[in-house]
């Protein structure tokens, strides 16, 4: 064997969504911030992300994220986020699944019981409170960046599916959020591809038509995913409970609640009046598993908009210890996609 290229990976997954971590074999790339960081990767070939997350290295369930040294004080470690298209500001299962495997593996001391951490994403720092027993994370709570509304009850014209009602948030991404029931489509398992159809259609609409950028950073904007909700209930343990799915391009579902765009519905349910700072909000995946969230505080940004600091904890399990390479006589360096399990070519 004879390789160009020898990348470490811990695969892990948060609730059923995998985020895997990258330990060895990139150094950090050029950048001030973990924002700039990010950009640099995107702009300069992101031959990274589509040798991993590409076939044959990858698929379309599949994220990864970059471990690098932390950039803003007080943090611990950074990691910038590699999806299928795109590279979110922050996310919430990959988030886990980080401080999971940066405990686990030993590159940060785990305390036990609970270990608290710093860390750096290209969206801003983010909070970890591990629960950590017998060398192993029982859960981690992640406090997000602030989130916030940019509209309610919007309307949007989606070719095939007619005129609809959302609302648009920012959780570390943007997000347009639409009941289920406006599609006629219930949350299961067996509609996951009619889901992912609509949701990305709505997205492409909802980019066109609602146009939006992040007041403390233009760099961030757009819509990225499109959430999928049924109403919110009182769920067996007494606790308000909602059940979401969030399409992530190019065609699958999140398999996790969404860290992200539970915090971007958590400010939709707050601006609403729905849900009050300190309460308990489970959050139930299409898998039905579920992240235990709640609002930590409210605060402003800088032009004056209202956001609230969510968090929500769940869990991750490490799935195996990975070396991917490239042999320099692979006709595949970066990867392809087929339109059978990835909706729509790349
Ligand atoms: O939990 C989250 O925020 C994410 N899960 C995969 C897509 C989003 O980044």
């Amino acid at each position: 064997m004879k390789w160009s290229r020898d990348i470490s990976v811990v695969g892990c997954h948060a609730e059923g969504e995998v985020g895997r971590v990258i330990t060895g074999g990139v150094l950090p790339p050029p950048g001030e911030t973990l924002f700039e960081q990010k950009t640099h990767l995107q702009n300069q070939g992101d031959d990274l992300r589509r040798f991993l997350i590409k076939e044959p290295r990858g698929g379309a369930f599949v994220h990864c994220n970059l471990v690098v040294p932390p950039r803003s004080p007080e943090t611990q470690a950074g990691f910038i986020i590699m999806e299928p298209t795109d590279y979110p500001p922050m996310s919430g299962s990959n988030s886990i699944c980080v401080a999971t495997v940066l405990l686990e593996t030993g590159m940060i001391a785990m305390q036990e019981p609970v270990t608290h951490l710093k860390l750096d994403t290209p969206g801003g720092v983010i909070a970890v409170e591990a629960e950590c027993a017998d060398g192993k994370c029982r859960s981690v709570r992640t406090t997000n960046v602030p989130s916030f509304v940019v509209k309610l009850d919007a309307s949007c014209k989606v070719p095939g599916v007619g005129e609809i009602t959302l609302d648009i948030a920012y959780g570390g991404a943007f997000f347009a959020i639409v009941d289920a029931r406006a599609v006629g489509l219930d949350l299961t398992r067996e509609n996951a591809r009619r889901l992912v159809e609509t949701g990305e259609a709505i997205k492409e609409a909802a980019r066109q038509q609602h146009p939006v950028v992040h007041p403390e950073n233009p760099g961030i904007r757009d819509i990225t995913f499109v959430q999928f909700t049924e109403p919110v209930r009182e769920g067996a343990d007494g606790y308000k409970e909602g059940r979401n799915t969030v399409v992530i391009s190019p065609g699958k579902l999140d398999r996790s609640p969404c860290g992200t765009g539970t915090s971007a519905r958590l400010a939709v349910l707050s601006a609403r009046d729905e849900i009050k700072p300190g309460e308990t909000y489970v959050s139930r995946s299409i898998l039905d598993t579920r992240f235990i969230c709640r609002i930590e505080a409210v605060s402003t940004l800088d032009d004056g908009t209202v956001a609230i600091v969510p968090s929500l904890k769940g869990r991750a399990w490490i799935t195996g210890l990975h070396h991917y390479g490239l042999d320099p006589e692979d006709p595949f360096p970066e990867g392809y996609t087929l339109t059978d399990t990835w909706y729509r070519a790349l």
